[in-house]
This record gives structure tokens, sequence and C-alpha cells, in this order.
């Protein structure tokens, strides 16, 4: 590869269809068994030679990504080149399409996005054993980030265990406004939890089965969130945009991780269609956005 050229790397957003949440640990973070699948919304990386690390973005919500070291991306170019004992001269290109602070792992996507693309632009050619201990580093979401598909996670939900998905689903997320901040949504969890015996998180089989064998109605009804009462008592309105959705005909309706996204299993691309309008003119959420899943790993375009 020549110093001119430049790496593009497409990288999805996640839903959890199960988040399975333990108890807080003496480090902050809480054990999760968390079954994330990846989606078709996704945000394209670019990374290409320059003088320094720089980092723009553009897209419908580019005004609230950091352009700084905070950005996940720039930050995933630092842990690379530190390993390597290489500056990190590049400049981070993220067209951004995933919600903010939305409960999507927009973010996560960026730093594995980012990841892959200055390891192919440095030719360095990592393994993927590698990669995954970088995105763990990065955050809990990232690891999946980069893999796709579908996975359980537990620990933080960076211990990821591939899931076979027996065919595609159909999804709505509503978007809203504003986001919702991941550390406050599992403090909020504690609040609620204060006083609870909290039990071991562990994965549904059931819901497990109905993703093996690809079976709508099984996952409608086995879909589970530990974080969205949370995300209610945080963000209440986020009950009638749940309502919309399923009022327009979705089979079931979660709130997507820490939210405030919320998300819509539906039967089929018309029923999608249907009720992304429904919600739209229910006035419930900034927008609504149709998906399909599984989505794959960040792959180099
Ligand atoms: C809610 C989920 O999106 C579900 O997939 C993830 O658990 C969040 O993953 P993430 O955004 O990558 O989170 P991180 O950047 O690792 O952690 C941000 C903060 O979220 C809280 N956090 C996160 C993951 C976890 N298992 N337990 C936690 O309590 C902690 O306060 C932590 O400081
Ligand atoms: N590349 C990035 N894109 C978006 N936000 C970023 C990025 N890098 C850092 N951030 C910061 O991270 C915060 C959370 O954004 P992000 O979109 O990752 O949330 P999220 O999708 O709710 O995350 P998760 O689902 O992993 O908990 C943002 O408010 C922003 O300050």
């Amino acid at each position: 590869m020549t110093a001119a050229e430049s790496v593009t790397v497409r990288v999805h957003a996640k839903v959890n269809v199960q988040l399975a949440v333990g108890a807080a640990r003496p480090d902050g973070f809480h054990d999760l068994a968390s079954v994330f699948l990846a989606v078709s919304l996704h945000d394209e990386v670019t990374a290409t030679p320059s003088d320094g690390l720089t980092v723009t973005c553009e897209g419908r919500d580019a005004d609230k990504v950091p352009l700084d070291r905070t950005n996940l991306a720039a930050r995933a170019a630092e842990l690379l080149a530190a390993r390597h004992g290489i500056v990190p001269d590049v400049h981070l290109h993220i067209a951004k399409d995933i919600p903010v602070a939305g409960g999507m792992a927009g973010g996560s996507a960026d730093g594995a996005g980012a990841l892959l693309a200055c390891d192919a632009l440095w030719g360095l050619d990592s393994s993927r054993e590698e990669l995954l201990e970088i995105c763990a580093e990065l955050g809990s979401d990232v690891p999946f980030s980069l893999i796709g598909g579908a996975a359980l996670g537990t620990g933080r939900g960076e211990n990821l265990t591939e899931l076979p998905v027996g065919g595609g689903f159909h999804w709505v997320f509503a978007v809203a406004d504003g986001g919702l901040s991941t550390p406050v949504v599992f403090g909020e969890f504690d609040r609620l939890t204060e006083g609870v015996e909290v039990p071991e998180p562990a994965a549904s089989k059931v819901l497990l089965d109905a993703l093996r064998t690809g079976d709508t109605t099984a996952l409608a009804a086995a879909l589970a969130n530990d974080l969205q009462a949370a995300a209610l008592s945080l963000r209440p309105s986020l009950a009638e945009t749940l309502t919309a959705g399923t009022e327009a005909g979705a089979l079931a309706a979660l709130v997507s991780g820490s939210g405030p996204t919320t998300a819509f299993l539906v039967k089929d691309a018309e029923s999608a269609e249907t009720v992304a309008a429904a919600l739209i003119a229910s006035g419930t959420c900034r927008t609504a956005r149709v998906a399909t899943s599984p989505a794959p790993g960040a792959t180099v375009l």
C-alpha cells in the first residue's frame, strides 16, 4: 500500500435483544448478559495519511460528535499506534448515520471502524485477537462493533461468544430528541434497585433459540432490557413512543441499550414502513428509521 491511499471501513449499529444487568461491581461496571445483534444502520470511517491526528464528521448529528482526542475513533488510532511504537499521523473522517448517544453504540462503532481502517492503512495486519484486545480497552461495546452478527457479551459486555442467527429480522428505530448518558442510566439502574437483590445476569435460552431459528414471533416475546426502567425513569416520554409503535403494529418494543432510541421488532419490510410512518406521525420521536438484521462486523470497503 502506498502512503497516499485512504482506507474506508463500514461499521454497524447494535441493538441488545436481551440486556440482563447484574449488581454494580467494585470497579463501577456491571456484569451483563448482553445479547447483541448488529443492525443495518451504519457509519463509515475513512483514514487518510496526514500530519498529526485530526477528526472530522459529517451527518445529521455531526455537531454532537467531539472532534478532539476524546472521540473514540481518535482514541483507537492512538492506542493502535502506541502499541506499534508509531506516530498516529492520520486524518479520520466519520460519515455518521448512527444516532449519537442513542444506545446503539455509535461511538463504539467509530472506534472499531477507525481501528480497522488504521490497521489497514499502516499495513500492520494485526490479528483479530489483538484488535479485540484494543477494542475492549476502548469500551464495553467496541469488541462487538468489530465482529458484528450476533453475540452474547458477558463480563462488562466485552467477552464475546458468537451466536448463530437463522434468519433476517426487520426493525424500526425511533430516534429521540437528545441523548442519554450511559453511566447516568446505569446509575439510575443502581438507584432503582437499591435494597433489592439483583440476580446474576443470564442469557435466556428461549431468546437464543429464537435467534438461532430466525423466529420473529418468538424473538418478539423474549425481548428484554433491564435498563429500560432506568431509561424510562430518566425520560418518561419514551413510554409514549413505545405505545405509539406497538399500536401501529410492531410485534414488540423496547429501549435500545441505555436509550433513548427505542426499537420495534416488526413482521416484515412492509410493516416496518407502516410502523415508521406512524411513529413519525405520532410526534413522539424526532424521526424513525427502518433497518434489518443481522449485519456484518467492521468491513474495509
Ligand atoms: C448499555 C450498553 O450499550 C449495552 O450494550 C453497554 O453496556 C455500554 O457500553 P459502552 O457505552 O461501551 O460503555 P463503556 O464506555 O464501557 O462504559 C461507560 C460507563 O457505563 C457504565 N457501564 C458500562 C458497561 C457495563 N457493563 N457496566 C457499566 O456500569 C459505567 O458507568 C461506565 O463507566
Ligand atoms: N465517534 C463518536 N461518535 C459519537 N459520539 C462519540 C464519539 N466519540 C466519542 N463520543 C462521545 O460519546 C458519547 C456517547 O455517544 P454514543 O453515540 O457512542 O452513545 P451510545 O450509542 O449511547 O453508546 P452505547 O450504546 O455504546 O452506550 C457522545 O455524547 C460523545 O460525547
